[in-house]
C-alpha cells in the first residue's frame, strides 16, 4: 500500500451499525403490502456482513433505509449512535446498475464527491491516482464509461465510494451483472480493498457462494413478510483466496445456508 492511502486509511471512522425493529410497508393500487417487520441487526466497526434472502424479501429496500434514501414506516437506523433519516458522506453506495455519470472520465468520476467537498486539487489528483492504480485503472483514467468493460465500471464505481472515506459502505448486487469469471476477481478485489481500508461493509446478494466467500457473518431474510431468518457465522480463514471455494468448510456452510434459502424460495413460490 503507497503512503497516501496508508494515511487515508488511517483516517476512516469504521462504522457501528444499527438497525432496530425496522418495518416497512408500501401501499400498491390502494393495497398496503407489508415488506418486511421488525428487522434488528448490528454491525460492528470493520465488520463485513452479506444481506442474502429470495427476491422481493425486501433486501434492497433495508439497505436503501440505512442509506437514507427512503424512511421505514417504523423503526431507527443509527451509525455510529447518530439517527440516519438522510444520506450522508458517512455512507457510500455501489448500485448493481453501473452508475457512472457518462460524460465523465473514470478520473472524473472518482474525483467528483472529493471536489464537491472542497478537497484541494493536488490532494485530490494524488488519492484518485492512488485509488485508480491500486484496482488497475490507472491506464483508464482518461477513458469514458462506455469505453470500459462491465467489470472496470463496477472497480471504478467502489473506488468512487472509497474514495470518499466511508464509515459503511452498502452494496447491492454489484457484481450481479458480471459474467462469472470477472466476477470471481471482483470478489477477490474487494476482499483486498477491504483487507487494507476495512470500511464496514453491508453487501446484498442472491449469490450463496459469493456472500459465503465475503462476509464474517450472513443475515439470510425470510419473506412474507421478510424477516432476519437466520444469522450464520462465517469463520473461514482470511485473507481468502478463490480455492477456499473447494474446502470442506466452504462447502458446508454453503450447504447450510442453501437450505434455508431453499425453504424461503419454496414458501415464496407458494405465495405468488
Ligand atoms: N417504492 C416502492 N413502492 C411499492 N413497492 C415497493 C417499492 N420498493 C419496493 N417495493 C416492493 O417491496 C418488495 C421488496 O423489494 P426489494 O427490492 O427490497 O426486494 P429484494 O429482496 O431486494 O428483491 P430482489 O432480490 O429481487 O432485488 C417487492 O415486492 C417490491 O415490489
Amino acid at each position: 500500500m503507497t503512503n497516501l492511502l496508508a494515511t487515508h486509511t488511517s483516517t476512516i471512522k469504521k462504522g457501528y451499525v444499527e438497525v432496530e425493529n425496522l418495518s416497512m410497508t408500501f401501499s400498491r393500487r390502494g393495497e398496503a403490502i407489508r415488506v418486511f417487520d421488525s428487522i434488528n441487526f448490528n454491525l460492528d466497526p470493520g465488520e463485513f456482513v452479506c444481506l442474502l434472502g429470495p427476491s422481493g424479501c425486501g433486501k434492497s429496500t433495508v439497505l436503501n433505509v440505512i442509506a437514507g434514501f427512503i424512511k421505514p414506516t417504523s423503526g431507527y437506523v443509527f451509525i455510529n449512535k447518530r439517527h440516519v433519516d438522510t444520506p450522508g458522506s458517512d455512507r457510500g453506495f455501489v448500485f448493481q446498475q453501473y452508475s457512472l455519470l457518462p460524460w465523465k472520465t473514470t478520473f472524473q468520476n472518482v474525483e467528483f464527491g472529493l471536489k464537491i467537498r472542497g478537497i484541494p486539487k493536488k490532494e485530490r489528483t494524488d488519492l484518485v491516482n492512488d485509488f485508480l492504480e491500486r484496482v488497475g485503472l490507472y491506464r483508464y483514467r482518461n477513458a469514458f464509461p462506455h469505453q470500459l468493460s462491465g467489470g472496470m465500471q463496477q472497480r471504478a464505481s467502489i473506488v468512487r465510494a472509497l474514495v470518499n472515506s466511508p464509515s459503511v459502505l452498502l452494496m447491492d448486487e454489484p457484481f450481479a451483472a458480471l459474467d462469472a469469471q470477472t466476477r470471481h476477481m471482483m470478489q477477490e478485489l474487494l476482499l483486498d480493498v477491504w483487507q487494507e481500508l476495512r470500511p464496514t461493509i453491508i453487501f446484498v446478494t442472491h449469490d450463496i457462494d459469493e456472500a459465503v466467500f465475503l462476509s464474517d457473518r450472513i443475515l439470510v431474510m425470510g419473506t412474507n413478510p421478510g424477516c432476519i431468518k437466520a444469522e450464520v457465522s462465517v469463520a473461514l480463514p482470511r485473507p481468502r483466496h478463490i480455492d477456499i471455494k473447494l474446502t470442506e468448510d466452504f462447502l458446508s456452510l454453503n450447504r447450510q445456508v442453501f437450505d434455508l434459502i431453499r425453504e424461503e424460495t419454496l414458501k415464496n413460490m407458494i405465495n405468488l
